[in-house]
């Protein structure tokens, strides 16, 4: 599903965040990628979304090679991949039902589908009384699960998630992660950059540790020590 050849990415500045990385991520995984700060981590995941292009190597994606990838394909593989933040980017000024709503009016669905996706995924969060409020009247977990459900509306094959619970507290934290973990048991790969020590030791699943750029570890149900 994820296959990344001997892939490098050296910024303009000279920075060499990822120095070879061969990896492969198959359908339905849940993986971690640890590592300390700097490692190269966010890198790595950008390079899987196109939001970072690479120097060198390969990556394929649901068997898009990205090297032979048109510009104008970007849209349609950006919606076989939901994306997570650390810092939710929600659009303060729309409702959390608009926010949700919006990921599926750029790509001109029909009002009828949008309102049946939209409640739908709300539902699945647990947000379905919020849905009128805007992001400055929620909580942070809130926010994350209103971003969460942007993600997902499109039903994508893969769900990127960067930091997803580092802005909230341990209860809210292990609260989204058992919507990710909902979320991988319908099928989805989940790809989850992440320094909570706490989680990936209890809730077990793949971990790719990261460090200088290089894959250090890679092993199932591994836990978290750097
Ligand atoms: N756009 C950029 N331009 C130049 N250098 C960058 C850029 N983005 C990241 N870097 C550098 O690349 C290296 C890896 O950064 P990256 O953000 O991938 O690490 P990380 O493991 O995600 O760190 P953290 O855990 O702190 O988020 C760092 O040295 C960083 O300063």
């Amino acid at each position: 599903m994820i296959t990344m050849k001997n892939v490098y990415k050296k910024y303009k500045n000279g920075v060499v965040a990822v120095n070879g990385i061969d990896i492969e991520i198959d359908r339905g995984e849940f993986v971690y990628v640890v590592g300390p700060s700097g490692a190269g981590k966010s890198t790595f995941i950008k390079m899987m979304y196109r939001e970072d292009i690479p120097t060198s190597g390969d990556i394929i994606v649901n068997g898009i090679n990205f090297a032979t990838l048109r510009r104008k394909r970007i849209p349609y593989l950006r919606r076989k991949i939901g994306v997570v933040f650390q810092d939710f980017k929600l659009l303060s000024k729309l409702t959390v039902y608009e926010n949700v709503a919006y990921a599926l009016e750029v790509i001109e669905d029909s009002p009828v589908q949008i309102r049946s996706k939209v409640n739908d995924v709300l539902a699945l969060v647990g947000l379905t009384q919020k849905a009128r409020m805007f992001p400055n009247e929620l909580s942070g977990g809130e926010q994350q699960r209103v971003s969460i459900a942007r993600s997902i509306v499109n039903a994508p094959e893969i769900v990127i998630a960067d930091e997803p619970t580092g802005n909230l507290d341990p209860d809210t934290a292990w609260e989204i992660m058992q919507i990710f973990e909902q979320i991988n048991a319908h099928g989805t790969t989940i790809i989850m950059a992440t320094h909570n020590k706490d989680i990936v030791n209890k809730i077990r699943h793949r971990v790719i540790a990261i460090d200088s750029g290089i894959v250090t570890r890679d092993e199932y149900g591994g836990n978290y020590s750097l």
